[in-house]
């Protein structure tokens, strides 16, 4: 199956953050949120700064052993949550839901919200902003870095000839 990226710059994070931030007012109010590290930390630290929200906690979880899927683990635990109750989850993403099956079952009364989402994982979340395509991979800002590209003319000299 091709494989195609999806490049989120700053901006448009930022922007997508404050519009899952909107969404979330009607849903108000939230104990603390809980960030889904690494992922959602920025996310979780844009919609806390928009509802208002000082009390943040997180869940550290690995999935990914190398390229292969493992089980999933808990290296950090949202003690501060306890069952979820009153609190939101943020990540940036869902993708085959792995991660968000195993932090729901970690938070089950808690409210789980997400800026991307792709088909497979997408009816794990309660919220999401914008659905992408399951042969897509998303390249976050902290992915990627500017890179010099060279002309595709080397010289002066080549482009008088
Ligand atoms: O739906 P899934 O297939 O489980 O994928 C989604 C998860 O994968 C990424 O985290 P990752 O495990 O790569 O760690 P990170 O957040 O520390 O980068 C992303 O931040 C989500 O948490
Ligand atoms: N950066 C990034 N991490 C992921 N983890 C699972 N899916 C993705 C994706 O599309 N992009
Ligand atoms: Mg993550």
């Amino acid at each position: 199956m091709a494989v195609h990226y999806a490049t989120v710059t700053w901006e448009q994070l930022h922007r997508d953050a404050r519009a899952l931030a909107a969404a979330l007012v009607p849903k108000m109010p939230f104990k603390g949120i809980v960030a889904v590290t690494r992922g959602g930390l920025i996310p979780a630290a844009i919609a806390a700064r928009e509802l208002g929200c000082r009390l943040i906690e997180t869940i550290s979880v690995v999935t990914y052993d190398e390229e292969e899927m493992g089980q999933p683990q808990i290296i950090k635990a949202p003690e501060a949550a306890g069952d979820g109750e009153g609190f939101l989850i943020i990540d940036d993403l869902v993708d085959s839901g792995v991660t968000a099956r195993f932090v729901r079952e970690c938070l089950p009364k808690a409210y789980f919200a997400c800026l991307y989402a792709k088909p497979a994982g997408k009816a794990l979340t309660d919220l999401f902003i914008t659905e992408v395509p399951q042969d897509t991979w998303v390249l976050f800002p902290w992915d990627t870095a500017p890179l010099f590209v060279p002309p595709l003319v080397s010289n002066k000299k080549e482009c008088a000839e």
